[in-house]
């Protein structure tokens, strides 16, 4: 379909918190959206479900608000639909009833550490060199497993066939696409290097990883690149026949919303958690220093590309505890204004290991700590050891990528930012400062949902390929560094204490 000014392409982003549809133009500038939140349930201390129902519910919702709100738009203007999502959340429903048959275990869930470390027979980086993940309870595989292991006949109705898996793409695609009545089932292959199942090589499920993992490989969606038609909306919904044309994991759509295209170009995007990719072109590195590989993208049947990842479990969510769970502020916004009231974080630093820690540590035995405490730290320093702890733990991950793409030749020269935390302007000036690179942030700040988009409309032919995604990319604003190093290395030295002081915390008999 050639563009022109009616037509349109759809970003479904069906994240951790929320599920959002936004509509693009060929601008890549946003016509509208809708958006719903999803309730969060903890059924236990480290549980973390979602209600895969209420999931597609809200995606529905969603789109029907988004297309409400521009009158002219209704399905035959819109070019193609993609897909991003929260990755490595698991979802195992019922092909013949579309019924889950358990709530999807969400990515910051560490209900599988007893799996992961049986799974690891002492080695928890057995897996690495085919899939290019440590063995942690961040991916889903062993979600997969703990389903099947603990929810009454599961085993049994997937041995039979009769059970589905998929990750958050595959479950929105397959209702999207006729769910009982001919839902294809499908991923991509950025969202399928999260589950530990597949090859990063050839690109295909690992028949012997599975098996050990007792995954019946019928329950696996096929594989399928990030733009390519996957299927078309089905007959009585809200985008009856437009191709579904792309699917990329949030984080990788985020990198190619950013235009990262270029080996040595990264991004990090700070929402519920902070996940910095950096691409490596056509080239797997395994990381010596604690960072994930992954897909980055494929488009069509080109070669995939590679990316270096760290991944931070918690940054956004630590503003919202503080918000929900200590009710020092209203909105997310105001931990800056509290902040911004005191000079420095007054020796008070705040690791958020509720999940565990995520990279460069993969240690799901550590739980939050806040340290350095006297009766001089009030609330403001504590708020600005929120806004912190994000920026450290992003320094940590950027020195652990510097260090594993030196060997290869590349060089971090600047950071891409986006994610709603970027709004925090302290936050942003403070990384540029732990970095000691400029960070830049993009004008459309949606560059997750961006991403998708664009995968899809590559694949109709509305954009061309990167070269419209380059030129559409625009800068909105920059933070140089400007501190003191002396400063800079006593502050990152005091947060790598306090880092230790989280370690080894769960006993073996509550894990
Ligand atoms: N001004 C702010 N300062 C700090 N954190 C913020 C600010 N605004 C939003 N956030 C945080 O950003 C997150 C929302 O960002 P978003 O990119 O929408 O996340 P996600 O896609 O993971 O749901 C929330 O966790 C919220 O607490
Ligand atoms: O939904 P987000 O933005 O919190 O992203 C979640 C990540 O994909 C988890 O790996």
């Amino acid at each position: 379909m050639s563009p022109n000014t009616t037509t349109y392409v759809l970003a479904i982003d069906q994240g951790t918190t929320s599920s959002r549809a936004i509509l693009f133009d060929h601008a890549g500038d946003i016509v509208s959206v809708g958006q719903l939140e999803h309730e969060q349930i903890f059924p236990r201390a480290g549980w973390v479900e979602h209600d895969a129902m209420e999931i597609w519910r809200n995606v529905r919702k969603a789109v029907a608000d988004c297309l409400g709100s521009s009158p002219s738009v209704n399905s035959k203007n819109i070019a193609a639909v993609g897909i991003t999502n929260q990755r490595e959340t698991a979802v195992v429903w019922d092909r013949t009833t579309g019924e889950p048959v358990y709530n999807a275990i969400v990515w910051q869930d560490t209900r599988t550490a007893k799996i992961v470390e049986e799974l690891g027979q002492g080695d928890p980086d057995r897996f690495k060199e085919r899939c290019g993940l440590p063995l942690a309870t961040y991916f889903a595989g062993p979600k997969v497993k703990w389903i099947l292991d603990n929810v009454e006949g599961a085993r049994e109705k997937a041995e039979k066939g009769d059970l589905l898996f998929g990750t958050t793409d595959s479950w929105v695609v397959w209702n999207l696409t006729g769910g009982v009545e001919g839902g294809v089932h499908v991923t991509d292959v950025t969202n399928a290097s999260r589950t530990m199942l597949m090859n990063l090589d050839t690109l295909d499920w690992n028949p012997d990883i599975c098996a050990e993992m007792g995954i019946p490989m019928s329950m696996l969606p096929e594989i399928r690149s990030s733009s390519e038609v996957y299927g078309t909306g089905r007959e009585g919904g809200f985008l009856v026949g437009v191709p579904i044309a792309g699917i990329l994991g949030d984080q990788q759509a985020a990198t190619f919303g950013q235009a990262c295209f270029e080996v040595g170009m990264a991004k990090n995007t700070y929402g519920t958690g902070c996940f910095m990719l950096m691409n490596t072109g056509e080239e797997i590195i395994h990381s010596q220093n604690g960072l994930l590989t992954t897909v980055c993208y494929q488009i069509g049947d080109r070669k995939p590309v590679y990316a270096l990842e760290g991944s931070i479990a918690v940054a956004g969510s630590l503003v919202q505890w503080v918000r929900d769970n200590l009710g020092l502020i209203k909105d997310a916004a105001q931990i800056e204004t509290l902040a911004k009231g005191v000079e420095d974080n007054g020796g008070a630093y705040f690791v958020p290991a509720f999940s565990g820690l995520f990279a460069p540590y993969w240690k799901d035995d550590a739980r939050g700590a806040l340290v350095g405490l006297t009766r001089y730290v009030n609330k403001g320093h504590i708020a600005r050891a929120v806004i912190e702890s994000t920026a450290f733990q992003t320094r940590e991950v950027s020195e652990a990528m510097a260090a594993d793409a030196k060997d290869k030749g590349i060089e971090l020269t600047e950071l891409k930012v986006d994610g709603g935390m970027t709004a925090n302007e302290t936050l942003m000036q403070f990384q540029a400062d732990q970095l000691g690179v400029p960070v830049i942030r993009p004008k459309v700040a949606e560059t997750t949902a961006l991403g998708a988009a664009y995968a899809a409309g590559i694949a109709v032919g509305f954009w061309q390929g990167e070269q419209d995604v380059i030129d559409n990319w625009a800068e909105d604003k920059r933070w140089e560094p400007a501190v003191d190093q002396d400063d800079r290395e006593r502050t990152y030295r005091l947060w790598k204490k306090a880092v230790t002081k989280t370690f080894d915390w769960v006993d073996e008999d509550v894990r």
